[in-house]
Parts: structure tokens; C-alpha cells; sequence
């Protein structure tokens, strides 16, 4: 037997027996849909939405009480810190406690002033207008990727909420917006007002202080090296290019152990009643670049973060990671780590800790570096600037704008609480239009020689016809200089000749693939049935090559490779751990298995086991497909299924039946039904699908299906015509036109699409693939390979930048910038 030193990410699982579809796309359909429909709610907040009530509320106001109990004089109320604290001398600059005002609240004030309701749209557009203004204060250019992406959060979110008329309106606010900033800019009327309340949280020492100081470009607040500074919650105060901001310096945790936990409790339910009357608008959690490692765990309290603030909390929240000038640790095999790779790294970790706190993968926190070291090297106009060349300073206002920008943006169109973070909940309902549109796709087992039916009926019919390769004359291969030395109509002659070889031998070696496949199945049979008469020495199995794993090239104990290894021991089962670097025991990192396995149960009946496990300390998950199939060889395919995968807590469970009929040669009948159990609900679904194969060149598909659960049915149907070429399977040119109607909830929707695979010439492919629906939406993709030209290539992306160019100027809201 092979040794096996491969080991398989978590959710890709690889497909190494043939015989079988591996429905691994399907499986994962689903679960993407499922959060896809929960994303889709958050368009506007796929980082800051706006905190919901209960980051704020009295929850927990018991736990609270009781911990009041216990709080020492470590942390004071801020009324007690006040007293400690001066005038800066700048009026505009003090450390204060004062009431603040939301933009929300300035509007409804100023909307009672004028006796008029402002429409929401308005409000919206007020608020760009303040944000382009802010922009040019902070010198920030408009190109800088987080503005578009602001501005098309906006965008999406009014367009949601607009009414049919206002969406003309909505398109043209963002160039609005944007010329009457530039106009009250150049005028200095009115005043800007915008003001910002930012709650600082992290460990003691990480420099929370240090960085507010920064900002302010003066000492507000005490920072120490060597001992705990900020005792008490304060609120420090200050204007910098005109915005008004409000630091809440708070006290630093402690490292997380069990001796700590409580002492950090009471500070972060301190913090919590600080925070309840009037809550901040973001939160800058730190921490220190230099010290984060994968050993140094903050999870434990990332945790009780979460736990007392809500998960809410990380909606809002920036990660600053400050000494990012200093010399960054060596990498795990002695060598210097590069600084981009490093930071991202360690961005990636504290991103995952979050994600393991709150339980859901689905947030994306912004990661901003900082360097509050005096001799951080600075630019012409005295701001710090990183290694990586990054103004740090403008950068970090400016993420808070734009956090408080869209969390405005939210609370005016009331999308606070359009999203739930945490593990998935039972309340999801699938959609019937995509589970039809599932079983419509879905593709029936495949035949046991792991050739695809219409393959083989194609190389059965060549197969009668003599191997045109072995008639052609010999040739000589040129040399490349010989190849050189031909004319321009010579080289074009030879290289023809070559690719027309280069066909047949490919057909060639297809057909003579499929007869090893069938001889090999009948001798498989021959043995079967000598097995029941005698006892007959049986061949070996042939050995099967295994890819190898990449080993690091020098010894490395924290490298799994180095310290397990599996065996195939049995080519029946193929078993496999599956390796998830970031899991909790990063010391071992394996928390799952991959099983795999396809036999032949008896003559012509054939089962098919694949699936995958994983199990740590708070998730368990599975994918499996259990198939068992009967194939006539000269007939009918019947197939059974049982798919189960799990969805967050609950279990998603499908059982399939199929029939494949072959009545006349041509044409193939497939008849289908499935029943699906999720979140106790049953969706039953059926459908029957016809293929027609007219010679080698031409295919037609018809399928009708319906899918009915919770009382609800969608019909649907699909015509697709196909063409090949002539050189079909060796050469996968393609042309095909297919039409769906799907009818859900008295709604028909119909839509066409359009996938061409062409080869435009020896060394050219095109692929174009468009789809265009009644409701008004569609795609169009056009992708070119060469292999020569490379002025083709130019040209192409000369003119993509072109044209994607010419578009951010006339408008920025248009363009999906996430891509
Ligand atoms: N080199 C370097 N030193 C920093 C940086 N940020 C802070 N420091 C230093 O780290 C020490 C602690 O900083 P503080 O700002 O007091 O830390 P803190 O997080 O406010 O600590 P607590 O108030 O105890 O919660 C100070 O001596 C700072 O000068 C940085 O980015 N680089
Ligand atoms: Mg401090």
C-alpha cells in the first residue's frame, strides 16, 4: 500500500476516487445561501453598523448591582475625574464631561426648528454633504478605497429604503453631495458640525493613552512605562480639523487568567454604565503590534467582552495596533518576517480571535496601525509616518468618519437591528426558488466507469472507426532553430500539422482510456464470478499515487507534517485528517476527518460514501453524501441519497431518489425527487429532465420541476441548447443558450443566459458567459487566455483601465468597489 502524508483544509475536501460526483458544490450551496440571505439584510454594515440597543441596555443590570458591590475606587465616576483636569489653554480643547449630541438628534432639532419634517433622504444627503467636507479637511484624497466603499454602503442602503419616485433622486445625491461640500468649503458657510464619541478599550500598557495624545498632538491625558496610568473612566475632549472629538480613556484589562477575569469584569461593567446614557459611535479596541502571537491568546477576553458589552460591541469596532515601528519578532524558522506580511498575519489572527468570540465568521473589522514612539519618523508637515509609508494619523480620523458616517446612515433608514451576529439560528427559512433551482442543476450519479454518459456515447460511436492517428505519416520534429530557419506560410503549415496530430493523438489516448476502464470492470466481474467457483489467486491491486504534502525544508516541531504522517492501509477507504491551522489546539491543529470510499456491493450495484467531520471545543460540524446506485450497463441507472450537512446548530438533511432511462439511444430521461428536512420544516421536490443528443455536435436539455415546503410551491423549467465542436471531448469548444422561468409567490421570473468556451486560435481562448433576467438584472463576462500576443493583453488591460477610469470620475456610487 501507498503512504499518505496528505492532509485536507477544513471544507475542501478533494475528490480521489472516481466512479462518483462528488455534489461538494451542492452540499456547500446551501449553507452559502443561507448566509448570503443574512448578509444581504446588512448591506449598509458589513463592518460598522450602528450598536443596537442592547450593547447599551439595562441587561444585566443584577450582574451589574452585584459586581457594583465588589468595585473598588480603581475606577471612579467621571464626575470625580473632572476635577483633576485643566483647560488646555486652546478653547476649543479641554477635557470635559459634557453631554453629547447626536448628528441624528442635531437634525430632529433643527427639522422642529424649521417646522418642516425633513424627508430621510435628506438627511442622508446632509450627511454626505458633511462627509465630503470632512474629507477635503482631512486632505483625504477620494481615491482612498474606504470613500467609495462609504459612499456605495450609502448608496445601496437609500436605495433600499427609497420609494420608486426617489430613485432618480438617489442616484444623482452622491454628485450633488459632493459639488455643494466643495461649494460650502470654498465659503466656509454653514459652520461644519460634526462631532465623534470614540470609547478606547484595550490591556493596560498597550498605549490607549499614548495614541489619544497623538491625535491631539499634546499630552491630555498621563501615560506611564511601567505602571498602570488611567485609574477611572474620562472623557478628554478636543477639536482636531474641525471635528469634534470625544475620547473615553478607559482603564486597561488585564492579561487574561483566571485571577484576572474579575477585576476586568468590573471594569468593563463600569465602562458598560458608563457608556449607557450616551453611547459612543465607535470603539478602538488595541493592541500591541510587537507582542501579538498566536501563544499570546486574547481570546478568553475578547470573550467576557462580549459577553458583557453583547456581540454588538465588534459592529462598531476598529482594531488599532499600536508600536507597529517597532522591530517585529523573528519568524518560527529564525529568519526576518517581511512587515506587510507580519501585520497581516497578525490582522488575520486578531480578526479570527473576534470571530471565535462572537461565534459567526461573518464580521470584517477595520485594522489600523499606529506608532506613538516620539522619534517616529514624520513627513514635511510633522505627522508620523509607519514603515509601510502609511500617515497613520489622518488615517485613523478618518476611519472614524466614516464608521460614523454609516452608523448615522443606519439609525436614519433603521437598519440597527437588521442583522443578528452569533452562531446560526434556527428561524432561517430556506428559499423554495433556490432549492428548485438546485434539484433542477443537480447532476445524477455518474456512470461507474467515471466517464460521463455523453462522453461515452460519443467514443462508442468513434469507437467502431479506425484510430486516424495510426494512419498518418511519420513526421520529423523540429529543433527550434530548425523552426526559425522555415518562412512565415512554412511555420504556419508545420505548427497546423502539429495541433491536427496533437487532436487525434488525444482522442487517441481518450479511447484507449475508456477500453482499459471497461476491460478493467469486466475483469473485476470475470473475478467476481471465478471468486464463487474457486479460490483463484487475485491480481494485485494497481498502486495509486498519492500527491505529496509540502514538508518545510528544515525541521520545524511546531509543523504538524513533521510530526504525523497517515497510511492509506486499505484502497477501499480513503481516510484523512483534516488540518485547520487556526483552530483552538494550535499545537496539533487537526479537529476533523475526511472519509471517502466507493465499492461495488454486488454485480452492478455500487455505494459511495463521502464526507467530512470536524469537531472542536464549541463546533461541530459534518458534510456527507451516502449513495448507492444500480446501473444496467445496457439500461436503466436507479440511485438512492442521503446528503446530511450541518447549518449552525441544526442539520440539514436530504434524501434524493433518481432514475436514469435510456429507452431510445439518443436520448436520456432522468426523473428525480428529493425531501429535505430543516429546521423542522419538509421541502419535497420533483422533477423530470429530459437530454437529446443529436450526433456529437448537438445537445438539447429540457427539465420541469417543482419544489413545495411551508405551505408554498415555486414551478420551474429550463430549455438549453448546446452545441459543440467538432474535436468534442478532446477539444471542450462549446456554444450554449439556455432559458429558466421560475414561479414563486405569483411572480414569474424568466431569464436567459449565454456560456461560449472558444478556441479563437491555437493560442487563444475566449470564454464569454451572460445572463440577463425579466427583472432587469444581469451579468457579462468576458475572460481571454494567450499564451502569445502579449500586446493583446496590453491592449485589454489598457483598455479595462480605461474604461474603469473614465467611470470613477463620472460617478462613484455606480461601482461595486468590494470587488
Ligand atoms: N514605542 C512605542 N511606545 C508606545 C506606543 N504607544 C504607547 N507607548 C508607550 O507605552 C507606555 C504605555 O502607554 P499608555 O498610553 O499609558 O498605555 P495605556 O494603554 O493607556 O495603559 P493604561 O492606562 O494602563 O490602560 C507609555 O510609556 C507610552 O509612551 C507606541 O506606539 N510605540
Ligand atoms: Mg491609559
Amino acid at each position: 500500500m501507498e503512504a499518505s502524508e496528505e492532509t485536507v483544509r477544513p471544507h475542501s475536501i478533494k475528490r480521489c476516487l472516481s466512479g462518483f460526483e462528488l455534489p461538494k458544490a451542492r452540499m456547500k450551496g446551501f449553507r452559502d445561501w443561507v448566509f448570503s440571505q443574512i448578509l444581504s439584510k446588512s448591506l449598509v454594515s458589513s463592518t460598522p453598523i450602528s450598536v443596537t440597543s442592547s450593547f447599551y441596555d439595562e441587561g444585566n443590570q443584577d450582574e451589574e448591582d452585584n459586581e457594583q458591590g465588589h468595585s473598588s475606587s480603581s475606577v471612579a465616576s467621571p464626575t470625580s475625574s473632572a476635577s483633576d483636569l485643566s483647560y488646555d489653554g486652546q478653547s476649543n480643547q479641554r477635557i470635559s464631561i459634557l453631554p453629547q449630541v447626536s448628528d441624528t438628534e442635531v437634525f430632529q432639532s433643527e427639522d422642529n426648528v424649521n417646522g418642516r419634517r425633513k424627508d430621510n433622504l435628506a438627511k442622508v444627503e446632509h450627511l454626505q454633504i458633511k462627509f465630503f467636507r470632512l474629507l477635503q479637511r482631512l486632505g483625504q484624497s477620494q481615491e482612498n478605497l474606504m470613500v467609495p466603499k462609504v459612499l456605495y454602503r450609502i448608496h445601496l442602503a437609500t436605495l433600499i429604503r427609497a420609494g420608486e419616485p426617489d430613485l432618480k433622486r438617489v442616484n444623482i445625491s452622491s454628485r450633488r453631495a459632493r459639488a455643494i461640500a466643495i461649494q460650502q468649503e470654498e465659503n466656509g458657510t454653514p459652520q461644519l458640525d460634526f462631532s465623534c464619541r470614540i470609547l478606547v478599550v484595550g490591556k493596560t500598557g498597550v498605549g490607549k493613552s499614548a495614541t489619544i495624545n497623538s491625535i491631539f498632538g499634546q499630552a491630555k491625558t498621563i501615560t506611564d512605562a511601567f505602571r498602570p496610568a488611567t485609574n477611572c473612566i474620562q472623557e478628554v475632549v478636543g477639536t482636531v480639523n474641525g471635528l469634534n472629538l470625544t475620547f473615553i480613556d478607559t482603564p486597561g484589562f488585564l492579561p487574561s487568567s483566571t485571577s484576572n477575569v474579575k477585576r476586568n469584569k468590573r471594569i468593563m461593567l463600569s465602562i458598560k454604565r458608563f457608556i449607557r446614557k450616551s453611547p459612543p459611535d465607535i470603539v478602538l479596541y488595541f493592541e500591541r503590534l510587537d507582542l501579538m502571537n498566536s501563544a499570546n491568546s486574547d481570546l478568553p477576553l475578547l470573550k467576557l467582552m462580549t459577553e458583557v458589552f453583547g456581540t454588538e460591541i465588534w459592529f462598531n469596532t476598529i482594531i488599532v495596533m499600536t508600536h507597529s515601528s517597532s522591530p517585529i519578532p523573528e519568524g518560527p524558522n529564525g529568519y526576518a518576517v517581511n512587515y506587510e506580511s507580519y501585520t497581516s498575519q497578525c490582522t488575520n489572527l486578531m480578526q479570527h480571535y473576534i470571530h471565535q468570540a462572537v461565534c459567526d465568521s461573518r464580521l470584517e473589522n477595520p485594522v489600523l496601525l499606529v506608532e506613538n514612539h516620539p522619534h517616529c519618523p514624520k513627513n514635511i508637515v510633522g505627522e508620523r509616518v509607519l514603515p509601510n509609508g502609511l500617515v497613520w494619523r489622518s488615517q485613523l480620523l478618518l476611519f472614524c468618519i466614516c464608521t460614523k458616517v454609516l452608523g448615522d446612515v443606519n439609525s436614519i433608514l433603521k437598519f440597527q437591528n437588521s442583522v443578528e451576529l452569533g452562531p446560526a439560528s434556527s428561524a432561517r427559512v430556506p428559499s423554495l426558488p433556490h432549492l428548485l433551482s438546485t434539484l433542477l442543476h443537480q447532476r445524477p450519479v455518474s456512470n461507474p466507469s467515471g466517464i460521463d454518459d455523453e462522453v461515452e456515447e460519443i467514443l462508442l460511436s468513434d469507437m467502431e472507426e479506425e484510430d486516424e492517428y495510426d494512419t498518418l505519416p511519420s513526421i520529423r520534429i523540429l529543433t527550434k532553430s530548425q523552426f526559425e530557419k522555415l518562412s512565415k506560410s512554412q511555420k504556419k503549415d508545420y505548427l497546423d500539422e502539429m495541433d491536427y496530430r496533437e487532436t487525434l493523438y488525444l482522442k487517441k489516448q481518450l479511447k484507449e482510456d475508456y477500453r482499459r476502464r471497461k476491460e478493467k470492470l469486466l475483469l473485476n466481474e470475470q473475478q467476481l464470478l471465478n471468486s464463487d467457483n474457486s479460490d483463484d489467486q487475485q491480481a494485485p491491486p494497481e498502486p495509486v499515487l498519492l500527491p505529496d504534502m509540502a514538508v518545510p525544508p528544515s525541521f520545524d516541531s511546531d509543523c504538524p507534517t513533521h510530526r504525523y504522517r497517515c497510511f492509506v492501509a486499505d484502497d477501499q477507504w480513503l481516510v484523512r485528517p483534516v488540518l485547520d491551522p487556526q483552530g483552538w489546539d494550535h499545537d496539533v491543529g487537526f479537529d476533523g476527518i475526511n472519509l471517502e470510499t466507493t465499492t461495488e456491493i454486488k454485480k452492478n450495484v455500487y455505494a459511495m460514501i463521502v464526507g467530512q467531520m470536524n469537531k472542536d471545543k464549541q463546533d461541530f460540524g459534518i458534510q456527507s453524501e451516502c449513495s448507492a446506485a444500480y446501473v444496467d450497463p445496457m439500461g436503466p441507472t436507479y440511485s438512492a441519497s442521503l446528503d446530511v450537512q450541518s447549518a449552525g446548530k441544526d442539520l440539514i438533511c436530504t434524501v434524493r431518489s433518481n432514475t436514469k432511462l435510456r429507452i431510445v439511444k439518443h436520448n436520456i430521461t432522468d426523473c428525480g425527487v428529493s425531501l429535505m428536512s430543516f429546521a423542522k420544516k419538509y421541502y419535497v421536490g420533483a422533477k423530470l429532465q429530459d437530454t437529446l443528443l443529436v450526433g456529437n455536435i448537438l445537445k438539447f436539455v429540457m427539465s420541469a420541476g417543482l419544489m413545495e415546503g411551508s405551505r408554498q410551491v415555486a414551478y420551474g423549467g429550463s430549455f438549453e441548447a448546446a452545441i459543440r465542436g467538432g474535436d468534442y471531448p478532446v477539444r471542450n469548444d462549446n456554444l450554449s443558450l439556455t432559458a429558466t422561468v421560475l414561479s414563486f409567490n405569483k411572480e414569474t421570473v424568466l431569464s436567459g443566459s449565454l456560456q461560449a468556451d472558444l478556441r479563437l486560435s491555437r493560442s487563444t481562448r475566449a470564454t464569454v458567459s451572460a445572463n440577463l433576467s425579466s427583472r432587469g438584472m444581469g451579468k457579462i463576462c468576458i475572460k481571454t487566455s494567450s499564451s502569445e500576443n502579449l500586446q493583446i493583453a496590453l491592449v485589454a488591460v489598457f483598455s479595462v483601465l480605461k474604461a474603469l477610469s473614465r467611470k470613477r470620475g463620472a460617478n462613484y456610487t455606480g461601482k461595486d468597489v468590494r470587488d
